[in-house]
């Protein structure tokens, strides 16, 4: 292609929900969940194909963000408000920076993937679909139940095999279950969390959202005033169900985001024994007790005639709550945040 390629990786986020291994100084990207490298090192490993690579985070992480991605560029935002205002800035920090103006590829830095290679591919592929359109490229991914903790993607065609892409209907970011099922069951497809776009194409869209004044400000030259006139958004709410110019190309390489407890023990399912999950190290005795996530990598834990558990242990923090509250964790922390205790 004869663009730059960006990678930005997001990484300002407080991995809430994977509390207590997340805690407000050592949020879930820093963290290496049965790998040996960190989730972020590990997101950049796979960014490598792009001409020049930045980390977006706040101010708080940047000495770990040295640490754990060393090749990398890091942004600092003004201040943290969730991905809208994040990927805005980028975008616009980013836009003069070469001859020709770059095409980014924005990817969360808590994902799982199996397939490597392909992944490298499809970014690139996504990229070169976002120059193509002129518009907002998402990769969407086959759902395998009715989750609420995803975006959904409903695309104008069911066929991607002539050129890898369709046009997006409709873009519906968490939905309650009884939507997500009917979503599902008429071919929706799960957003990956992963873009690709211009500058020029995300800002535009961007000045007919909730964040126009945060446009605004840039353009004027003034990112800590921007900040401080919009509200915290995610990209999804802001941006991706608003835009009329969004595309889908399908990703197919064994994803899934490791944003709760219950997806740590789904992907890290082959490391399990029979009856518990023994995925951060620790000694675990499982008696008569099944599908339990025990994420406890400096304690002997014990599980007896209990099923289908968080039980998670790190420094001197416990968890225990019922797998299918994993996006409800949330709430403990926000709890914690009250009592200045996250
Ligand atoms: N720089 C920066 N990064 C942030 C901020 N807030 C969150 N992030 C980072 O942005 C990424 C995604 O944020 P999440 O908060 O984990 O998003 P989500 O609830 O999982 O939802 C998104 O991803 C799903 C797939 O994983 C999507 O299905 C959904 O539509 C959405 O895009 C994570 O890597 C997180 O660290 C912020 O203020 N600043």
């Amino acid at each position: 292609m004869d663009r730059p390629i960006v990678a930005c990786v997001l990484a300002g986020g407080t991995g809430s929900r994977l509390y207590p291994a997340s805690r407000s100084d050592r949020p879930k990207q820093f963290h290496s969940f049965g790998g040996e490298r960190s989730l972020l090192s590990r997101t950049m490993d796979r960014t490598a194909f792009a001409d020049e690579r930045y980390v977006l985070t706040r101010d708080s992480f940047t000495d770990e963000i040295h640490d754990h991605a060393p090749e990398a560029g890091v942004l600092v935002e003004p201040d943290g408000k969730d991905t809208g205002p994040a990927l805005v800035y980028a975008a616009w920090r980013l836009r003069d920076r070469f001859e020709r103006e770059p095409v980014l590829v924005c990817l969360p830095s808590d994902h799982h993937v199996a397939d490597e290679a392909v992944f490298a591919a499809r970014l690139e592929r996504a990229a070169e679909i976002a120059v193509e359109t002129d518009g907002l490229v998402t990769l969407g991914v086959e759902p395998t139940r009715p989750a609420t903790g995803y975006g959904y993607i409903v695309p104008t065609r069911s066929d991607f095999d002539e050129d890898g892409y369709a046009a997006v209907e409709r873009f519906t970011e968490k939905p309650d279950r009884e939507a997500a099922t009917r979503l599902v069951d008429a071919g929706a497809y799960w957003n990956a969390g992963i873009f690709a776009w211009t500058p020029s194409a995300l800002l535009q869209d961007a000045r007919d959202s909730p964040l126009a004044p945060l446009v605004d400000a840039l353009e004027d030259g003034d990112p800590d005033g921007g900040f401080d006139a919009v509200d915290s958004i995610s990209v999804d709410y802001a941006i991706m169900e608003r835009s009329t110019d969004v595309s889908v190309t399908p990703l197919s390489v064994g994803w899934d985001d490791l944003g709760t407890w219950d997806a740590v023990g789904r992907v890290f399912e082959t490391t399990r024994d029979d009856t518990a999950n023994d995925l951060v190290a620790g000694e675990i005795l499982s008696i008569d007790a099944a599908n339990n996530v025990v994420a406890a990598p400096d304690s002997h834990v014990s599980v007896l005639e209990v099923d289908d558990l968080i039980v998670a242990a790190f420094d001197d923090r416990i968890l225990v709550a019922p797998r299918d509250a994993s996006q409800r964790v949330r709430d403990v922390v926000t709890r914690l945040r009250d009592r200045d205790a996250f």
